[in-house]
């Protein structure tokens, strides 16, 4: 038997390409216990834990028409999301280019500080109106771009390049530019509401309309041309199908897709992924917090990089007892400490939460931590190169499909959705063809 389309891989890329091929004869293989990849929460009781994916996008994006359809609901943020903590000071309201005027800076730090932020915001007004944002500012580093900063001021910025999971010397000085272009964006950004129950509610409503189409425990081992068709090995099973979809992991599909596509394997194995560490923690405080009314904060020189309060959602009307927190840090500061024991990185975490707000003292009732070693891709110098190898249908009979965040230069839910969907919306129309023939 010959399925019309193979999806390998179960995050949100690959649940998109499944979603829109549900009316198909499709199977979805995905290696872990559960679908969803980099997008995981819990519930616990009114609040939820999430471990990676926080913040979704705005109505009318493809993630909230999916997410509506699942019959789920999103929540805008509308807490301050641009908080930066330094030493002792937090400034969590407040316009940003006040910043280097309200931080614990010296003279020399503020000017370098507010030199280096014009920059940046003059250079995202090209990003805007760049035509291609691959090759936009991508022959140097964000470190070239910015030039020598003081160390506190090199902190800052290294704190906004983990959101990339780079540091300034690794991503490429567009991706730098792009990143900030992102978070400045703010609450109008496209990305600035959380689903209510937790990010990973989604990826579960959508293997339950799947059902048996969508397996877990199913790692895709090979992939090979059968004459027209593509025989996919999982699990000691050879699946053959019309067409296979792509969307693991750059890393992981590289070898995967190398017999079929030898070009797309090489420019997958050159694309760069960094670290995310983060620690989900359930709180039991019974009185009003002061992050309450905020949603994140920077925080350069903790050992992690971002304070997030997933709780904020449920933050009107009266105080309920009980919160969530999400902090995590990212690129090498995360990679060197994932190799720690858990216990170790909770001492370490929380140690730092709790000079931050001493508030959080005593009120602690659990800690989990999510390694995530493939955290985020982001673009370095000359991944705009690589770009023609990754597109459209691949392999002699132009029936291998790539779809996976790596596609955007910085991965986001609704980048790796999109390209779950480019990817079925050309399967789907190459069989409408092959039937009418
Ligand atoms: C801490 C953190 C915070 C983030 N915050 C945000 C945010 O606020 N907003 C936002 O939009 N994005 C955020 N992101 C990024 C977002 O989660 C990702 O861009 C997106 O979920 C990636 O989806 P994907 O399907 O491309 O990849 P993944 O979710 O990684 O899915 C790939 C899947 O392929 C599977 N796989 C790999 N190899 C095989 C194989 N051989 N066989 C079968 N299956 C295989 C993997 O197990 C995995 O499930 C965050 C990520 C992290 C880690």
């Amino acid at each position: 038997m010959t399925r019309d389309v193979v999806i390998v891989g179960g995050g949100i890329a690959g649940l998109s390409a499944a979603w829109h091929l549900r009316h198909r004869d499709v199977l979805l293989l995905e290696a872990g216990d559960r679908l969803g990849g980099r997008m995981r929460s819990d519930e616990r009781g009114d609040y939820w834990l999430n471990y990676g994916a926080h913040l979704f996008p705005a109505p009318g994006t493809l993630v909230d028409r999916i997410t509506a359809e699942c019959e789920l609901e999103t929540v805008p943020v509308t807490g301050g999301m641009m908080g930066l903590a330094v030493g002792d000071a937090i400034l969590d309201g407040g316009r940003v280019e006040s910043y280097p005027f309200r931080l614990p800076l010296s003279v020399r730090e503020r000017i370098a500080f507010a030199r280096a932020g014009v920059k940046v915001q003059l250079a995202v007004r090209r990003y805007h109106a760049a035509a291609n944002r691959y090759d936009f500012e991508n022959d140097r580093s964000f470190a070239d771009f910015l030039g020598p900063l003081p160390p506190k001021v090199h902190a800052i910025f290294s704190c906004a390049a983990h959101r990339a999971t780079g540091e300034l010397d690794e991503l490429a000085a567009g991706a730098g530019i792009g990143l900030f272009a992102l978070v400045w964006a703010g609450k109008g950004s496209l990305i600035a509401r959380n689903l209510r129950g937790g990010t990973g509610q989604l990826p579960a409503a959508m293997g339950r309309e799947l059902g048996d189409r969508a397996r877990t425990h199913a790692r895709v081992e090979a992939v090979r041309a059968d004459g027209d068709e593509l025989a996919v090995s999982v699990n000691g099973e050879e699946v053959r199908a019309r067409h296979v979809i792509m969307a693991a992991n750059a890393p992981y599909a590289s070898p995967l897709v190398g017999p079929v596509a030898p070009q797309a394997a090489d420019a997958l194995a050159k694309l760069t992924y960094g670290a995310f560490l983060s620690v989900a923690v359930e709180t039991r405080e019974t009185t009003a917090m002061p992050y309450d009314g905020v949603y994140a904060i920077a925080t350069p020189g903790r050992v992690f990089d971002m304070f997030t309060n997933q709780a904020h959602a449920l933050r009107v009307g009266p105080r309920t007892p009980g919160g969530s927190l999400m902090l995590f840090t990212g690129a090498q500061q995360a990679a060197a400490l994932m190799r720690e024991s858990d216990e170790v990185i909770v001492e370490r975490f929380l140690a730092d939460l709790h000079a931050m707000y001493p508030q959080t003292r005593g009120v602690i009732a659990n800690a989990t931590v999510q390694r995530w070693e493939l955290g985020n891709v982001y673009a370095s110098p000359g991944r705009g190169a690589l770009q023609p190898a990754l597109e459209g249908a691949l392999g002699t009979h132009e029936n291998l499909h790539l779809a996976g965040d790596y596609f955007a230069e910085l991965g986001t839910m609704e980048a790796a959705a999109q390209t779950g969907l480019a990817a079925a919306e050309r399967v789907d129309s190459r069989i409408r063809e092959a039937v009418n023939v």
